[in-house]
């Protein structure tokens, strides 16, 4: 073995203390040994050419060059899928998440083909009727015709009803006239949109015959497939830097009078006839926000994936780098031996646990709807609504503290961009407030807890996410403590069932004493966002438990053994996290809460000799981490002085700045 590819002394040791079996542990979580193979497949030709590294980092290059090469290094892995990738998984798995996740390995940052294959191309697949789709989607998965997704305005994103842009049908040509009447109307936000996109879904205010029908999709072209110059009536351009995305072209788009064909509305939903006719097909008033709820589902696993990118880094530093001494004089002991560490780290693998199996199952729920509405029924869409909001609002607001806690754990090196923790928290943390901020999407669960409240009082049955609320009306007092999981995870929902009739009792009452509807909500809103924080956390207690039992039926020991200790410090963290909610809705007693915390500690010492074993077990190339931190060899001062030689202000020994000013500044007089 030469020095470069020499595994770190301590990491090795760590792999041989390891006691269960990796690759089972790695087909749980990616849903089937099957599954894994063909992810490694994939991984291996997409990634046969070393995925094109930059000689130069990105984070040195300008603005222009970093646009420019994004746009390289996209069409090169484009290329790829096209060619060799798709020919082994077929079309149908043009945007599955491993294709996605592959893509790191070619961008620190983000692609700015992200929206194109993340919205653009869902907006036409969801929203189209199937002619439509013959007319665009080919183009489209073909990239003929690259796309964005263009609904935020600069004057509202929240709020879809108040968008400004106008798309008015005249019946004389059958075209739509799009027009941007006010600065707030400009489109704003959308990525792909700055430079690279020359279609995209415009989300407008639909007029015709006079009358508004309020927000609705359509494709605009809005630049010159030849030139890629903006058409004439379109104004478009880049909104400048972030704090990510920085490679995704995010984009402003205005409209003077702009004409569309009348084809060019997605008319699944509803339709304009020739004449100017609104006909509305559609059984359920939203579905026009079905690419929202698509993406906020892929949104769990997104969480997942980069939460567990940043703890795989975390825990291998942790394993490599020694500091301080736990007694005069003894050798200097792993950091990841500290169990403050553990405490910090433990949980995030849990946390990557629990997320991926919990988005895996809501896929499932997703997938089941949409059949069901293929049916005509729609019944079921409120209840996916309320769970994809939540589970998008909670996995993305806690991997993004979490991989936060990670850059921590890893101390000043944590800091480097090199390591990769820095473009994981800012590319997490904008998924918190993209695709539905984090508490307008937790208000939205809140209206269908009190109204699956409503219900439950009334005697009715509720869906199954919210069963617990029939128990709530059967059960008197606070629930008794059992430290089981089960045990536990009732008590979560007890808790999360006495928030939401605190929530209804407070509406009640601020009505009662002479307020509107309107006004009480609003005034009860603090609650009712916590009141779906809980219902949630319960919801992902009892999925992350269920999915464990369920997966591990036919588990080796070992591997049982294992994934039941994370669960456990799972429960068992969020139970300690809660103990003032406990109190409240449940038996427990101060006893009990030092033995969780006993509990809590020991369970850091079991986990402790597979920790490197569980992140490899997360099974991300180097390629795909891309950190001086984390990669498999735990080489990580070598390649923190190999990345230092990249830096070009080390090029030359001497500065220019310094003959230019410093030194006249060292000569001048006081
Ligand atoms: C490089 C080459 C690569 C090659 C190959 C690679 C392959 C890659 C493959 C795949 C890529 C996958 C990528 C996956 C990662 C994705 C990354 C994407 C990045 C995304 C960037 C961000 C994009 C955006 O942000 S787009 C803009 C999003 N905007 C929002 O989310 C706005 C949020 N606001 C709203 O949703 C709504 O306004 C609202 C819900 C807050 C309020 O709406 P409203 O006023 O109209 O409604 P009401 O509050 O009055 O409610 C009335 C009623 O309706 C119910 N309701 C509301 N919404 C819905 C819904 N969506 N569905 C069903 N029902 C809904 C609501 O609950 C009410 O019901 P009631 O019964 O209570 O009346
Ligand atoms: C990196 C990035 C990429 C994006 N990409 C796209 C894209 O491709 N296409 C696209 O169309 N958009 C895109 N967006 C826009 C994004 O969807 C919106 O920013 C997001 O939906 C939030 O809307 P907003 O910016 O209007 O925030 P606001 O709604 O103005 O929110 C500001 C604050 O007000 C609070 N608030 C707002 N309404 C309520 C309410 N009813 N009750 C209580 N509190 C409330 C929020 O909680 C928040 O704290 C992107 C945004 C980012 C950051």
């Amino acid at each position: 073995m030469t020095s470069k590819n020499k595994i770190n002394e301590d990491l090795a040791n760590e792999r041989r203390k390891c006691n269960f079996n990796i690759e089972e542990v790695t087909y749980i979580l990616d849903g089937g040994k099957e599954k894994t193979l063909q992810r490694k497949k994939i991984e291996d030709v997409a990634l046969n050419g070393g995925a094109s590294v930059d000689d130069i980092p990105e984070e040195y290059l300008s603005a222009r060059e970093r646009y420019e090469n994004a746009i390289r290094k996209s069409c090169i892995y484009t290329n790829i899928v096209k060619n060799e990738v798709l020919e082994i998984t077929g079309i149908e798995n043009y945007g599955s998440p491993v294709l996605r996740r592959t893509g790191d390995a070619f961008f620190k940052d983000i692609s700015p083909f992200m929206l194109h294959l993340g919205m653009f191309v869902p907006s036409i697949i969801g929203q189209c009727t199937a002619e439509q789709q013959a007319t665009w989607l080919p183009r489209a998965l073909d990239m003929k015709i690259i796309g964005a997704y263009a609904q935020t305005e600069l004057g509202h994103g929240t709020f879809i009803r108040g968008l400004e842009t106008t798309a008015t049908y005249d019946p004389e040509t059958e075209e739509f006239v799009l027009h941007s009447p006010t600065i707030t109307s400009y489109k704003w936000w959308a990525g792909g949109l700055g430079r690279t996109a020359n279609h995209c879904t415009v989300v407008a205010q639909l007029y015709t015959q006079g009358k508004c029908h309020g927000t609705h999709l359509f494709i605009v072209q809005i630049r010159d497939l030849e030139t890629h110059m903006p058409l004439p009536g379109v104004k478009v351009g880049e909104i400048g830097p972030r704090m990510g995305f920085n490679t995704a072209d995010n984009g402003f788009l205005g409209f003077n009078n702009y004409r569309i064909p009348r084809m060019n509305m997605m008319m699944k939903n509803a339709q304009v006839l020739k004449d100017g006719t609104y006909v509305k097909a559609a059984r359920h008033g939203k579905l026009t926000y079905g690419t929202m709820v698509f993406v906020r589902v892929t949104l769990v696993g997104e969480a997942s994936f980069n939460l567990a990118k940043a703890v795989t880094i975390a825990v291998r530093y942790s394993a490599v780098r020694r500091q301080s001494e736990l007694r005069p004089g003894s050798i200097e002991p792993q950091i990841l031996d500290y169990p403050t560490q553990q405490h910090k780290l433990f949980i995030c693998i849990a946390t990557a646990h629990a997320f991926q199996l919990t988005a895996s199952w809501l896929w499932n729920t997703f997938t089941a709807v949409q059949a069901e509405m293929k049916k005509g029924n729609v019944d079921t869409l409120p209840e996916l609504h309320a769970l994809s909001s939540c589970l998008k609002a909670l996995s993305t607001s806690d991997a993004t503290a979490y991989i936060e806690q990670c850059r921590f754990a890893c101390g000043g090196h944590g800091y480097m961009l090199s390591s990769n923790l820095p473009f994981l928290y800012a590319f997490v943390v904008a998924t918190r407030t993209y695709e539905g901020d984090y508490t307008v999407l937790l208000l939205q669960t809140a209206r269908f807890l009190v109204k699956a409240w409503e219900q439950a009082e009334s005697g009715k049955v509720v869906t199954p996410t919210v069963a617990y609320l029939n128990r709530h009306f059967t059960t008197n007092g606070k629930m008794i403590w059992d430290n089981s999981p089960e045990g536990i995870i009732r008590v979560f929902q007890s808790v999360a069932a006495g928030k939401i009739s605190l929530c209804v009792r407070s509406i009640r009452n601020r009505i009662t004493s002479g307020m509107d509807h309107e006004d009480a909500w609003l005034m009860t809103t603090v609650q009712l966002v916590n009141a779906a924080e809980a219902h949630c956390r319960s919801v992902i207690l009892h999925t992350y438990w269920n999915e464990i039992v369920r997966l591990t039926k036919h588990s080796s020991d070992n591997v049982k053994t294992v994934l039941n200790q994370l669960v456990m410090l799972y429960l068992t963290y969020w139970a300690l996290e809660r103990t003032g909610d406990l109190l409240r809705y449940s038996t427990i007693s101060e006893n009990d809460i030092d033995l969780l915390q006993r509990q809590y500690e020991e369970l850091l010492v079991k986990i402790r000799p597979n920790a490197v074993g569980l992140v490899d077990a997360f099974d991300i190339r180097d390629e795909i981490l891309q950190s001086t931190l984390g990669s498999y060899d735990g080489r990580v001062y070598e390649r923190l002085m190999e990345e230092v030689q990249k830096n070009p202000l080390n090029k030359e020994p001497v500065d220019p700045s310094f003959h230019k000013y410093l030194k006249p500044l060292m000569k001048s007089k006081i």
